[in-house]
C-alpha cells in the first residue's frame, strides 16, 4: 500500500509575481516551503510554524488564503504520495533560508526555466496558482 504524507505548505509571491521555492538538505527538487503536519495541528498551524522554522518569516493567520487540496508522489521519499494542503501569502519582504533548507529561489511560475520542481508543484500547485491568479478580482472590477 502506497504511503501517505500529510502535508502543508504554501506558495509565497513577490509583488512582482514571482514565487519562492526551497529546496532541502541533501535534495534536489525544488517545491513550495512547508511540511508534515503534527497529529493534530490543523494545516493552518502547520503552515505557519514551517514556514517560520523554515524562511523565520511570522505570518498572522489571516495573510494565508487556502488554494486547494494536491496530490503527487513525494519528491524525497521513494514511493510515497504527499497530499498536501496549499496557502498562498503575498509577500514583499526578504527571505533567508533557515533550518534544513540548504537554498532558496524566487522563479516565474509561468517560465521557471531549467530547474528541478517537485511533481507537485510542477503539475499542480504551479497551474493552480496561475489560474488563481489571473482570475478576474470577485467584484469584476
Ligand atoms: N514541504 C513540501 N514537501 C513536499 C512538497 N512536494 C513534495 O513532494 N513534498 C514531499 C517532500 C518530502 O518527501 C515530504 C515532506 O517531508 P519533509 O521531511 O520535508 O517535512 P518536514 O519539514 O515536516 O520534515 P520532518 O522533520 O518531518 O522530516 O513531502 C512541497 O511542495 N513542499
Amino acid at each position: 500500500m502506497t504511503r501517505l504524507i500529510r502535508i502543508a505548505a504554501s506558495v509565497i509571491a513577490r509583488p512582482d509575481g514571482y514565487v519562492l521555492v526551497v529546496r532541502k538538505r541533501g535534495t534536489t527538487a525544488f517545491m513550495q516551503p512547508g511540511g508534515k503536519i503534527d497529529g493534530a495541528e490543523t494545516a493552518l498551524a502547520a503552515v505557519r510554524r514551517e514556514l517560520y522554522e523554515e524562511l523565520q518569516i511570522e505570518v498572522a493567520e489571516g495573510a494565508l488564503d487556502y488554494l486547494g487540496h494536491f496530490s503527487a508522489l513525494a519528491a524525497n521519499e521513494p514511493g510515497a504520495t504527499v497530499d498536501a494542503e496549499i496557502f498562498t501569502l503575498q509577500w514583499g519582504e526578504p527571505v533567508s533560508s533557515a533550518a534544513e533548507i540548504e537554498e532558496i529561489r524566487w522563479v516565474d511560475p509561468a517560465i521557471p526555466g531549467d530547474i528541478e520542481l517537485a511533481a507537485l508543484t510542477r503539475d499542480h500547485i504551479f497551474p493552480a496558482w496561475m489560474a488563481r491568479r489571473n482570475l478576474p478580482p470577485a467584484d469584476g472590477g
